[in-house]
Protein backbone atom coordinates (compact mmCIF):
# COMPACT_ATOMS: atom_id res chain seq x y z
CA UNK A 1 0.00 0.00 0.00
CA UNK A 2 1.70 3.05 -0.71
CA UNK A 3 2.24 5.25 2.35
CA UNK A 4 1.86 9.28 2.02
CA UNK A 5 4.28 11.36 4.09
CA UNK A 6 2.54 14.22 5.52
CA UNK A 7 4.90 16.80 7.11
CA UNK A 8 3.27 18.48 9.89
CA UNK A 9 3.85 22.33 10.43
CA UNK A 10 4.14 23.28 13.68
CA UNK A 11 1.67 26.60 14.39
CA UNK A 12 2.30 29.22 16.81
CA UNK A 13 -0.08 31.11 17.85
CA UNK A 14 1.69 35.19 18.53
CA UNK A 15 -0.71 37.96 20.03
CA UNK A 16 1.00 41.48 18.09
CA UNK A 17 0.54 44.65 19.94
CA UNK A 18 2.21 47.01 18.31
CA UNK A 19 1.00 50.12 20.25
CA UNK A 20 2.20 53.85 19.19
CA UNK A 21 4.15 55.06 17.13
CA UNK A 22 7.26 53.13 15.81
CA UNK A 23 6.48 50.71 17.32
CA UNK A 24 3.91 49.94 14.71
CA UNK A 25 5.73 50.69 11.69
CA UNK A 26 8.77 48.05 13.52
CA UNK A 27 6.00 45.93 14.62
CA UNK A 28 4.47 45.22 10.83
CA UNK A 29 8.45 44.64 9.97
CA UNK A 30 9.04 41.94 12.24
CA UNK A 31 5.55 40.55 11.06
CA UNK A 32 6.97 40.52 7.64
CA UNK A 33 9.91 39.21 8.48
CA UNK A 34 8.98 36.46 10.60
CA UNK A 35 6.39 35.43 7.80
CA UNK A 36 9.27 35.26 5.17
CA UNK A 37 11.81 33.18 8.09
CA UNK A 38 8.78 30.90 8.61
CA UNK A 39 8.34 29.89 5.00
CA UNK A 40 11.49 29.76 4.05
CA UNK A 41 12.59 27.00 7.00
CA UNK A 42 9.21 25.23 6.04
CA UNK A 43 8.93 23.74 9.63
CA UNK A 44 6.64 26.21 11.47
CA UNK A 45 4.14 28.80 11.16
CA UNK A 46 3.33 31.80 12.89
CA UNK A 47 -0.78 32.43 13.35
CA UNK A 48 -1.05 36.58 14.41
CA UNK A 49 -3.46 37.95 16.00
CA UNK A 50 -3.38 41.56 16.14
CA UNK A 51 -4.41 43.73 19.22
CA UNK A 52 -5.26 47.64 18.86
CA UNK A 53 -3.99 48.73 22.09
CA UNK A 54 -3.03 51.87 22.19
CA UNK A 55 -2.85 55.54 22.99
CA UNK A 56 -5.04 55.89 20.43
CA UNK A 57 -7.96 53.66 21.44
CA UNK A 58 -7.62 55.52 25.19
CA UNK A 59 -8.22 58.64 23.67
CA UNK A 60 -10.80 57.43 21.98
CA UNK A 61 -12.21 54.82 24.43
CA UNK A 62 -10.76 55.66 27.99
CA UNK A 63 -8.63 52.21 27.86
CA UNK A 64 -6.05 50.67 26.78
CA UNK A 65 -6.77 47.00 27.19
CA UNK A 66 -10.31 46.11 28.31
CA UNK A 67 -12.76 48.66 30.20
CA UNK A 68 -12.62 46.76 33.10
CA UNK A 69 -9.30 47.08 33.45
CA UNK A 70 -6.36 45.41 32.15
CA UNK A 71 -6.31 42.38 34.03
CA UNK A 72 -9.39 41.00 31.64
CA UNK A 73 -7.38 41.56 28.67
CA UNK A 74 -4.71 39.02 30.44
CA UNK A 75 -6.89 35.88 30.18
CA UNK A 76 -7.08 36.71 26.36
CA UNK A 77 -3.12 37.04 26.05
CA UNK A 78 -2.80 33.62 28.09
CA UNK A 79 -4.44 31.34 24.84
CA UNK A 80 -0.71 32.69 22.50
CA UNK A 81 2.28 30.69 22.84
CA UNK A 82 4.04 34.32 22.74
CA UNK A 83 3.74 38.42 22.64
CA UNK A 84 5.22 40.55 20.34
CA UNK A 85 5.23 43.90 21.13
CA UNK A 86 6.22 47.48 19.84
CA UNK A 87 6.04 50.19 22.26
CA UNK A 88 4.01 52.43 23.63
CA UNK A 89 3.41 55.78 24.56
CA UNK A 90 2.44 59.09 22.97
CA UNK A 91 2.16 62.59 23.89
CA UNK A 92 -1.05 63.32 24.37
CA UNK A 93 -1.42 60.88 27.09
CA UNK A 94 0.89 61.20 30.44
CA UNK A 95 3.29 58.76 30.08
CA UNK A 96 3.06 57.08 33.70
CA UNK A 97 -0.68 56.41 32.37
CA UNK A 98 0.63 54.43 28.93
CA UNK A 99 3.10 52.47 30.90
CA UNK A 100 0.95 51.67 33.73
CA UNK A 101 -1.97 50.71 31.23
CA UNK A 102 -0.36 48.29 29.29
CA UNK A 103 2.97 46.93 29.44
CA UNK A 104 3.50 46.96 33.25
CA UNK A 105 0.32 45.17 33.51
CA UNK A 106 1.57 42.51 30.41
CA UNK A 107 4.81 41.82 32.61
CA UNK A 108 4.02 41.77 36.01
CA UNK A 109 0.42 40.12 35.12
CA UNK A 110 1.99 37.83 32.85
CA UNK A 111 5.04 37.31 35.80
CA UNK A 112 7.54 37.84 33.53
CA UNK A 113 10.43 38.09 35.66
CA UNK A 114 13.20 38.43 33.95
CA UNK A 115 14.02 40.68 31.24
CA UNK A 116 16.93 39.94 28.93
CA UNK A 117 18.65 42.74 27.24
CA UNK A 118 21.60 41.36 24.40
CA UNK A 119 23.61 43.92 22.98
CA UNK A 120 27.01 44.05 20.64
CA UNK A 121 28.39 45.66 17.68
CA UNK A 122 26.87 44.16 14.84
CA UNK A 123 28.85 43.66 11.60
CA UNK A 124 29.12 46.73 9.29
CA UNK A 125 28.02 48.86 11.85
CA UNK A 126 30.77 50.65 14.55
CA UNK A 127 30.69 52.20 18.10
CA UNK A 128 30.32 55.56 19.06
CA UNK A 129 33.44 55.12 21.24
CA UNK A 130 36.57 55.43 19.27
CA UNK A 131 38.81 52.23 20.62
CA UNK A 132 36.26 49.98 20.74
CA UNK A 133 36.32 47.40 18.00
CA UNK A 134 33.53 44.69 16.88
CA UNK A 135 34.26 41.91 20.00
CA UNK A 136 35.07 44.50 22.15
CA UNK A 137 31.34 44.97 23.65
CA UNK A 138 28.97 41.53 23.72
CA UNK A 139 27.04 42.30 26.85
CA UNK A 140 24.01 40.30 28.02
CA UNK A 141 22.09 42.83 30.70
CA UNK A 142 19.74 40.48 32.98
CA UNK A 143 17.13 42.80 34.03
CA UNK A 144 15.16 42.42 36.62
CA UNK A 145 11.31 43.08 36.05
CA UNK A 146 9.17 42.77 38.39
CA UNK A 147 10.15 45.04 41.66
CA UNK A 148 12.41 47.71 42.15
CA UNK A 149 10.70 51.49 41.40
CA UNK A 150 8.25 49.22 39.30
CA UNK A 151 6.80 47.29 42.20
CA UNK A 152 3.86 50.33 42.11
CA UNK A 153 3.68 51.26 45.77
CA UNK A 154 4.03 54.93 46.58
CA UNK A 155 1.20 57.67 46.18
CA UNK A 156 0.73 61.41 46.80
CA UNK A 157 -1.10 63.50 49.17
CA UNK A 158 -1.76 67.06 50.05
CA UNK A 159 -2.11 67.09 46.67
CA UNK A 160 -2.94 70.73 45.97
CA UNK A 161 -0.86 72.26 48.72
CA UNK A 162 2.42 73.77 48.76
CA UNK A 163 2.81 70.61 51.04
CA UNK A 164 2.37 68.16 48.72
CA UNK A 165 4.11 64.51 49.80
CA UNK A 166 4.86 61.68 47.12
CA UNK A 167 6.52 58.47 47.81
CA UNK A 168 8.01 55.81 45.00
CA UNK A 169 8.66 53.14 47.19
CA UNK A 170 11.52 50.25 46.02
CA UNK A 171 10.44 47.22 46.86
CA UNK A 172 12.78 43.83 46.89
CA UNK A 173 12.15 40.61 47.88
CA UNK A 174 14.66 37.78 48.58
CA UNK A 175 11.88 35.86 46.43
CA UNK A 176 11.98 38.30 43.48
CA UNK A 177 16.21 38.92 43.85
CA UNK A 178 16.90 35.52 44.25
CA UNK A 179 15.30 33.83 40.87
CA UNK A 180 16.75 36.56 38.94
CA UNK A 181 20.13 36.23 40.46
CA UNK A 182 20.13 32.45 39.57
CA UNK A 183 18.85 33.54 35.71
CA UNK A 184 21.76 35.61 35.64
CA UNK A 185 24.34 33.35 37.02
CA UNK A 186 23.10 30.39 34.67
CA UNK A 187 22.99 32.94 31.88
CA UNK A 188 26.85 33.76 32.55
CA UNK A 189 27.50 30.35 33.11
CA UNK A 190 26.06 29.22 29.55
CA UNK A 191 28.30 32.00 27.90
CA UNK A 192 31.91 31.46 26.78
CA UNK A 193 33.76 33.72 29.09
CA UNK A 194 31.37 33.19 32.09
CA UNK A 195 31.70 35.72 33.89
CA UNK A 196 29.05 37.59 35.39
CA UNK A 197 29.17 41.46 37.39
CA UNK A 198 26.58 42.58 39.95
CA UNK A 199 25.44 46.21 39.89
CA UNK A 200 23.58 47.84 42.78
CA UNK A 201 23.86 51.20 44.89
CA UNK A 202 24.52 49.52 48.13
CA UNK A 203 26.39 52.41 49.25
CA UNK A 204 23.67 55.13 49.53
CA UNK A 205 20.49 52.57 50.08
CA UNK A 206 20.56 50.67 52.71
CA UNK A 207 18.50 47.90 52.48
CA UNK A 208 17.10 46.44 49.05
CA UNK A 209 20.41 46.94 48.18
CA UNK A 210 21.83 45.47 50.35
CA UNK A 211 19.61 42.43 49.87
CA UNK A 212 20.74 42.22 46.64
CA UNK A 213 24.58 41.81 47.53
CA UNK A 214 23.63 39.77 50.56
CA UNK A 215 22.04 37.12 47.66
CA UNK A 216 24.34 37.33 45.17
CA UNK A 217 26.72 36.24 47.99
CA UNK A 218 24.86 33.60 48.79
CA UNK A 219 23.93 32.41 45.36
CA UNK A 220 27.61 32.63 43.75
CA UNK A 221 28.72 29.69 46.00
CA UNK A 222 26.33 27.60 43.91
CA UNK A 223 28.09 28.81 40.45
CA UNK A 224 32.01 28.39 41.14
CA UNK A 225 33.11 27.80 37.79
CA UNK A 226 31.34 32.20 36.84
CA UNK A 227 33.99 34.87 37.49
CA UNK A 228 32.57 37.34 39.05
CA UNK A 229 32.84 40.96 40.34
CA UNK A 230 30.17 43.93 41.62
CA UNK A 231 29.90 47.01 40.70
CA UNK A 232 28.05 50.13 42.16
CA UNK A 233 25.59 51.49 39.28
CA UNK A 234 27.56 55.27 38.58
CA UNK A 235 30.62 53.62 38.68
CA UNK A 236 29.06 51.24 35.81
CA UNK A 237 28.23 53.59 33.33
CA UNK A 238 32.04 54.66 33.48
CA UNK A 239 33.42 51.23 32.99
CA UNK A 240 30.77 50.26 30.43
CA UNK A 241 32.38 53.76 28.04
CA UNK A 242 36.33 53.17 29.27
CA UNK A 243 36.17 49.33 29.35
CA UNK A 244 33.46 47.60 27.02
CA UNK A 245 35.65 44.45 26.73
CA UNK A 246 35.90 44.32 30.91
CA UNK A 247 32.02 43.00 30.99
CA UNK A 248 30.30 40.28 29.57
CA UNK A 249 27.05 39.49 31.46
CA UNK A 250 25.38 41.94 33.81
CA UNK A 251 22.69 41.52 36.23
CA UNK A 252 20.98 44.72 37.71
CA UNK A 253 17.70 46.18 39.77
CA UNK A 254 14.79 46.83 37.38
CA UNK A 255 15.46 50.72 37.10
CA UNK A 256 19.19 50.83 36.42
CA UNK A 257 19.47 47.76 34.34
CA UNK A 258 16.25 50.06 32.40
CA UNK A 259 19.21 52.46 32.05
CA UNK A 260 22.16 50.90 31.48
CA UNK A 261 20.45 48.79 28.83
CA UNK A 262 19.75 52.47 26.88
CA UNK A 263 23.41 52.99 27.31
CA UNK A 264 24.68 50.12 26.27
CA UNK A 265 22.39 50.04 23.04
CA UNK A 266 24.16 53.85 22.44
CA UNK A 267 27.47 52.43 22.92
CA UNK A 268 26.80 49.43 20.63
CA UNK A 269 25.58 52.33 17.77
CA UNK A 270 22.14 52.48 18.40
CA UNK A 271 19.28 52.25 20.09
CA UNK A 272 17.39 50.70 17.39
CA UNK A 273 19.29 47.65 17.27
CA UNK A 274 18.94 46.23 20.73
CA UNK A 275 15.95 43.54 21.58
CA UNK A 276 14.45 42.08 24.95
CA UNK A 277 12.99 39.22 25.82
CA UNK A 278 10.06 39.69 29.10
CA UNK A 279 10.48 36.09 30.23
CA UNK A 280 8.21 33.90 32.20
CA UNK A 281 11.06 31.50 33.01
CA UNK A 282 8.69 28.83 33.82
CA UNK A 283 6.72 28.87 31.09
CA UNK A 284 3.34 29.03 32.69
CA UNK A 285 2.56 32.51 30.90
CA UNK A 286 3.63 33.16 27.41
CA UNK A 287 6.70 35.33 27.13
CA UNK A 288 6.70 38.93 25.11
CA UNK A 289 9.07 40.09 23.19
CA UNK A 290 10.12 43.85 21.64
CA UNK A 291 13.16 45.95 20.87
CA UNK A 292 14.07 48.23 24.01
CA UNK A 293 13.28 51.52 21.77
CA UNK A 294 9.78 53.74 23.04
CA UNK A 295 7.65 55.15 20.64
CA UNK A 296 10.09 57.44 19.35
CA UNK A 297 7.74 60.57 18.62
CA UNK A 298 10.39 62.63 16.91
CA UNK A 299 10.04 60.38 14.22
CA UNK A 300 7.16 58.59 14.20
CA UNK A 301 5.48 58.94 10.52
CA UNK A 302 8.51 59.42 8.66
CA UNK A 303 9.37 55.54 7.40
CA UNK A 304 12.80 55.91 9.23
CA UNK A 305 12.94 54.01 12.16
CA UNK A 306 15.30 51.45 12.26
CA UNK A 307 13.93 47.87 12.65
CA UNK A 308 17.07 46.26 13.45
CA UNK A 309 15.96 46.26 17.21
CA UNK A 310 12.71 44.53 16.42
CA UNK A 311 14.19 42.07 14.22
CA UNK A 312 16.44 40.84 16.59
CA UNK A 313 13.54 40.65 19.30
CA UNK A 314 11.96 38.69 16.99
CA UNK A 315 15.11 36.10 16.47
CA UNK A 316 14.61 35.83 20.22
CA UNK A 317 11.17 34.98 19.86
CA UNK A 318 11.87 32.38 17.71
CA UNK A 319 14.70 30.77 19.97
CA UNK A 320 12.64 31.02 23.04
CA UNK A 321 10.26 29.24 21.07
CA UNK A 322 12.55 26.16 19.87
CA UNK A 323 13.75 26.94 17.08
CA UNK A 324 17.73 27.90 17.80
CA UNK A 325 18.49 27.57 14.33
CA UNK A 326 15.95 28.87 12.70
CA UNK A 327 16.86 32.08 14.80
CA UNK A 328 20.62 31.77 14.57
CA UNK A 329 19.96 31.84 10.65
CA UNK A 330 17.80 35.04 10.78
CA UNK A 331 20.63 36.78 13.24
CA UNK A 332 22.98 35.90 10.31
CA UNK A 333 20.76 36.90 7.37
CA UNK A 334 20.35 40.54 9.08
CA UNK A 335 24.36 41.24 9.92
CA UNK A 336 24.37 40.48 6.30
CA UNK A 337 22.23 43.07 5.46
CA UNK A 338 24.11 45.60 8.07
CA UNK A 339 27.52 44.21 6.76
CA UNK A 340 26.02 45.19 3.23
CA UNK A 341 25.40 49.12 4.24
CA UNK A 342 21.80 48.90 4.12
CA UNK A 343 21.13 50.71 7.64
CA UNK A 344 18.82 53.49 8.77
CA UNK A 345 20.15 57.11 9.92
CA UNK A 346 20.55 56.20 13.19
CA UNK A 347 23.17 53.70 12.08
CA UNK A 348 24.55 56.59 9.48
CA UNK A 349 22.97 55.05 6.32
CA UNK A 350 20.53 56.01 4.38
CA UNK A 351 17.98 53.60 4.00
CA UNK A 352 13.87 53.85 4.72
CA UNK A 353 12.91 50.94 7.69
CA UNK A 354 10.65 49.46 4.40
CA UNK A 355 14.53 49.28 2.25
CA UNK A 356 16.17 47.52 5.50
CA UNK A 357 12.99 45.11 6.06
CA UNK A 358 12.74 43.94 1.88
CA UNK A 359 16.87 43.67 1.95
CA UNK A 360 16.33 41.19 5.01
CA UNK A 361 13.64 39.44 3.28
CA UNK A 362 15.99 39.21 0.00
CA UNK A 363 18.54 38.06 1.51
CA UNK A 364 16.76 35.08 3.80
CA UNK A 365 15.04 33.90 0.83
CA UNK A 366 19.01 34.05 -1.03
CA UNK A 367 20.28 32.29 2.34
CA UNK A 368 17.15 29.95 2.68
CA UNK A 369 16.38 28.52 -0.73
CA UNK A 370 14.62 25.64 -1.04
N1 LIG B 1 8.76 49.48 26.26
C1 LIG B 1 8.27 50.54 25.66
O1 LIG B 1 7.29 50.46 24.93
C2 LIG B 1 8.91 51.88 25.86
C3 LIG B 1 10.29 51.99 26.02
C4 LIG B 1 10.86 53.26 26.15
C5 LIG B 1 10.07 54.39 26.10
N2 LIG B 1 8.72 54.24 25.93
C6 LIG B 1 7.85 55.42 25.71
O2 LIG B 1 8.15 55.95 24.41
C7 LIG B 1 7.93 57.35 24.39
C8 LIG B 1 9.17 58.06 23.91
O3 LIG B 1 10.20 57.87 24.86
P1 LIG B 1 11.69 58.38 24.71
O4 LIG B 1 11.75 59.45 23.71
O5 LIG B 1 12.21 58.60 26.06
O6 LIG B 1 12.50 57.08 24.16
P2 LIG B 1 12.56 56.46 22.70
O7 LIG B 1 13.31 55.19 22.80
O8 LIG B 1 11.22 56.39 22.09
O9 LIG B 1 13.42 57.52 21.83
C9 LIG B 1 14.67 58.05 22.28
C10 LIG B 1 15.46 58.58 21.07
O10 LIG B 1 15.94 57.48 20.30
C11 LIG B 1 15.44 57.52 18.98
N3 LIG B 1 15.04 56.15 18.58
C12 LIG B 1 14.37 55.26 19.36
N4 LIG B 1 14.13 54.13 18.66
C13 LIG B 1 14.66 54.31 17.44
C14 LIG B 1 14.73 53.50 16.29
N5 LIG B 1 14.20 52.26 16.24
N6 LIG B 1 15.34 54.00 15.17
C15 LIG B 1 15.89 55.23 15.18
N7 LIG B 1 15.87 56.05 16.27
C16 LIG B 1 15.25 55.60 17.38
C17 LIG B 1 14.25 58.45 19.01
O11 LIG B 1 14.01 59.04 17.76
C18 LIG B 1 14.62 59.42 20.12
O12 LIG B 1 15.42 60.46 19.59
C19 LIG B 1 7.52 57.73 25.81
O13 LIG B 1 6.12 57.76 25.83
C20 LIG B 1 8.04 56.58 26.66
O14 LIG B 1 7.34 56.39 27.84
C21 LIG B 1 8.13 53.02 25.80
O1 LIG C 1 10.35 49.56 31.48
C1 LIG C 1 10.39 50.76 31.26
O2 LIG C 1 10.86 51.59 32.03
C2 LIG C 1 9.84 51.27 29.97
O3 LIG C 1 8.82 50.50 29.53
C3 LIG C 1 10.86 51.34 28.94
O4 LIG C 1 11.79 52.33 29.26
C4 LIG C 1 11.54 50.02 28.65
O5 LIG C 1 12.76 49.97 28.70
O6 LIG C 1 10.86 49.03 28.33
K1 LIG D 1 9.50 48.69 23.10
MN1 LIG E 1 13.83 51.75 28.83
Amino acid sequence: MPSTVHSVRKVFKIACIPGDGIGVDIAEAAVQVLRKLSERVGSFEFDFTTFDWSSRKYKELGYYIHPDGPETGMEELKKFDSIYFGAVGWPDVPDHISLWSLILPIRSSLSQYVNVRPTRILRGTSSPLSNCKPGDLDWIIVRENSEGEYAGHGGITHAHSSNTVATEVSVFTRVGIERIMRFAFKTAQSRPRKKLTMVTKSNAQRYGMVLWDKIYDEVKGDFADVETDKMLVDAMTVRMVLRPESLDTIVATNLHADILSDLAAALSGSIGIAPSSNLDPTRNNPSMFEPIHGSAPDIAGKGIANPVGAFWSAAEMVRWLGMENAADSLMTCLENVTDSGIKTKDLGGSSSTKEVTEALCTEIERMMGQ
